[in-house]
Formats: structure tokens, C-alpha cells, sequence
């Protein structure tokens, strides 16, 4: 039966990255997107800009929105503190699967908790299930659609504190509109734009940072 990218993806992990170095395995995957098959990871380049967020925001308490196969949350966890913690959101099992593999090779279980099915129905159940107060910092890089409406139930959940930092991937291609009127328009929040590429390729993209002022 014929793999998926995915779990090609993986196989490229577990080939060329060593266990337990998160730097190795966000290196074998791009090199994978680079030489044999494009995915969207939000990649190097992008990527640099999210280690520059997550290293002067210093998060204790982060949600990724859209884990895929865990390139970012693998990324942004190998920059926490360590009592710090990531809960991660995908709605498609086998992205999950394949997410929970490659985040064991790099080490990095203790420190990232893989959700499973629809943002919207986990959202409302953060604080019960999971013991979070409000979080520090939220990449929201899911379906392009949902972006707006999980930022409003954030926010009405009481998720978001003063200072909590968004930081929205694909606001060019493919591109959130409703969402970026939203934050650059409401006097809830400050944003800035931070212009990159879509990963590996020189189409334009870029990563939409938001605080949420309360
Ligand atoms: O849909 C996306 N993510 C949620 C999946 O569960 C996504 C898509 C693309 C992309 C795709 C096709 C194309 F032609 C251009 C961009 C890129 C990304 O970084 C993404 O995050
Ligand atoms: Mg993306």
C-alpha cells in the first residue's frame, strides 16, 4: 500500500535526524520539504521568526492551533524553559499519529501535549481538562478559516491575558482575511506584520504578531 507524506516525512526523521536532538529533526524535515517533497511546515525561514517570538516572549503556558506532523511544536518546545509546557491542536488523527512520532524522536513528550479533534469543541474545555489559567503565547496555524473564530472564543473562554502574544502563520498564502482585519483593526490588540515566504518557495507569505491588550 502506498505511504503517505506524512509518514515519509517521518521516515526522513527517523533516517537522518540523531533521537532526542530537536535541532536535528527540524533540520532532516526541511531538508525533506528542500530535496525529495514540499510540505507545509512553516519551515526555516518563517521558522527563524517563531524562535525569535518564542525566545523574547519566554512562554510558560503555549497552544499551537494545527500540529501536522509537530515541525513547529518540536521548534518552538526546544526553546521553553523547563517546567514550560505546549498543548497542540489537530483535527486529523493521521497528522496526529505521525506529530506524536516525530516529537518522541526528538525527546520533547514531557513537554508537549498532542490534542486530538475539532479546536473549537477543545477550546471551551482548556481550563477543566488541561489546567490552564490563561497561555502566553498561541500560534494559530490550522484551517485558514478558523483562525478568527478560535481567537474570538479564546478570548471569551478567558484564555488570552494582557500580553499574550498571537502569532498567526499563512496570513498571505493562503491567506486569513477576516482574521487580519480583525487584529489590525480592533483596539484590543497591537499588530505587526512580519514579511517572509511561503516555506520553500519564494512565493510571498509572512507571520501576523499580535499582543491582545485586555
Ligand atoms: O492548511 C494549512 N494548514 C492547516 C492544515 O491542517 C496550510 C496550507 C499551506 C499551503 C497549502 C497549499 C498551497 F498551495 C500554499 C500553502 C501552507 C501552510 O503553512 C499551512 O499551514
Ligand atoms: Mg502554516
Amino acid at each position: 500500500t502506498q505511504s503517505t507524506r506524512p509518514q515519509r516525512l517521518l521516515h526522513a526523521v527517523q533516517k537522518n535526524a540523531t533521537r532526542g536532538d530537536p535541532r536535528s529533526v527540524v533540520k532532516a524535515i526541511d531538508n525533506f520539504c528542500r530535496q525529495k517533497e514540499w510540505a507545509m511546515n512553516v519551515g526555516d525561514e518563517k521558522g527563524c521568526i517563531l524562535d525569535s517570538v518564542v525566545s523574547e516572549v519566554n512562554p510558560v503556558t503555549v497552544l499551537e492551533l494545527g500540529t501536522y506532523c509537530g515541525y513547529s511544536t518540536v521548534r518552538i518546545a526546544s526553546l521553553l524553559p523547563p517546567r514550560a509546557k505546549i498543548i497542540t491542536l489537530e483535527f486529523n488523527p493521521d497528522y496526529a499519529k505521525i506529530a506524536r512520532q516525530v516529537i518522541a524522536w526528538a525527546g520533547l513528550e514531557d513537554k508537549i501535549q498532542v490534542v486530538e479533534g475539532p479546536s473549537g469543541e477543545w477550546i471551551p474545555k482548556m481550563k477543566e481538562q488541561f489546567g490552564v489559567k490563561t497561555f502566553d503565547l498561541v500560534f494559530l496555524d490550522h484551517w485558514k478559516d478558523r483562525y478568527l473564530p478560535d481567537t474570538k472564543l479564546l478570548e471569551d473562554c478567558g484564555l488570552l491575558r494582557k500580553g499574550t502574544i498571537l502569532l498567526a502563520d499563512n496570513v498571505i498564502c493562503p491567506g486569513t482575511p477576516d482574521y487580519l482585519e480583525y487584529v489590525r483593526n480592533s483596539p484590543r490588540y497591537k499588530s505587526q506584520y512580519f514579511k517572509s515566504h511561503l516555506e520553500y518557495t519564494k512565493a510571498e507569505d509572512g507571520l501576523e504578531k499580535s499582543v491582545f491588550l485586555g
